[in-house]
């Protein structure tokens, strides 16, 4: 049992709106990390981050994604930060995984940098491109496809990803 495939990228990258779309179109579930492991935590990630700190996170999110690899068959969004882990990056290794790359520009439009994100608190615009900047080399060794998603719809993405994801012989002529 493996996901049909899990979707990485910087914040912004579109990794819900475009694993929401193509969940849709392969008619498969969609699973944001995020969310799992804030119902194991019973609380928002911010909070998370407060109480627990960034390395707690971090273990908590190498083990939402490893438990979900193993049992979830559907599209699968990771946080933006989870290639950080040495552990998640083994994790991922046997599985088709899709590296969504943005550009600084259309990250900072997306993110819209407010409040929610632990990370950009402070001095965000540049926090964030520092991030994607450390961040770049990880999501490109974990990944099996890359898609640049700069100035593009996600409906158009996700239909690309579709055909990229459908088994050989599926496609009608
Ligand atoms: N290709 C795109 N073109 C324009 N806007 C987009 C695109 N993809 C996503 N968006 C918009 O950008 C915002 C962020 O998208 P989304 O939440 O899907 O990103 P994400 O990668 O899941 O971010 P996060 O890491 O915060 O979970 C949303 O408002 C979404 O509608
Ligand atoms: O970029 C990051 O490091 C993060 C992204 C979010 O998805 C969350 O996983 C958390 O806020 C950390
Ligand atoms: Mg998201």
């Amino acid at each position: 049992m493996a996901p049909a495939a899990v979707i990485v990228g910087p914040p912004g990258a579109g990794k819900t709106t475009v694993g929401q779309t193509l969940a849709a179109l392969l008619d498969v579930p969609f699973l944001d990390a995020d969310a799992v492991i804030e119902a194991k935590a019973g609380k928002p990630i911010p909070e998370i981050f407060i109480d627990d700190g960034e390395p707690a996170f971090r273990a908590m999110e190498r083990e939402a994604v490893a438990g979900t690899l193993g049992s979830f068959e559907g599209i699968f969004a990771l946080g933006g930060g989870a290639i950080m882990d040495p552990g998640t990056r083994a994790a991922l290794a046997p599985h088709t995984v899709v590296f969504l790359s943005v550009e600084l520009p259309d990250a900072v439009k997306r993110v819209g940098l407010g409040a929610g994100r632990p990370l950009l608190s402070v001095n965000p615009r540049a926090t964030l491109k520092y991030l994607m900047e450390q961040r770049r080399p990880l999501y490109a060794e974990v990944a099996t496809h890359t898609i640049a998603t700069d100035g593009r719809e996600p409906e158009a993405i996700a239909a690309q990803l579709a055909a990229l994801l459908a088994p050989a012989g599926d496609a009608t002529t």
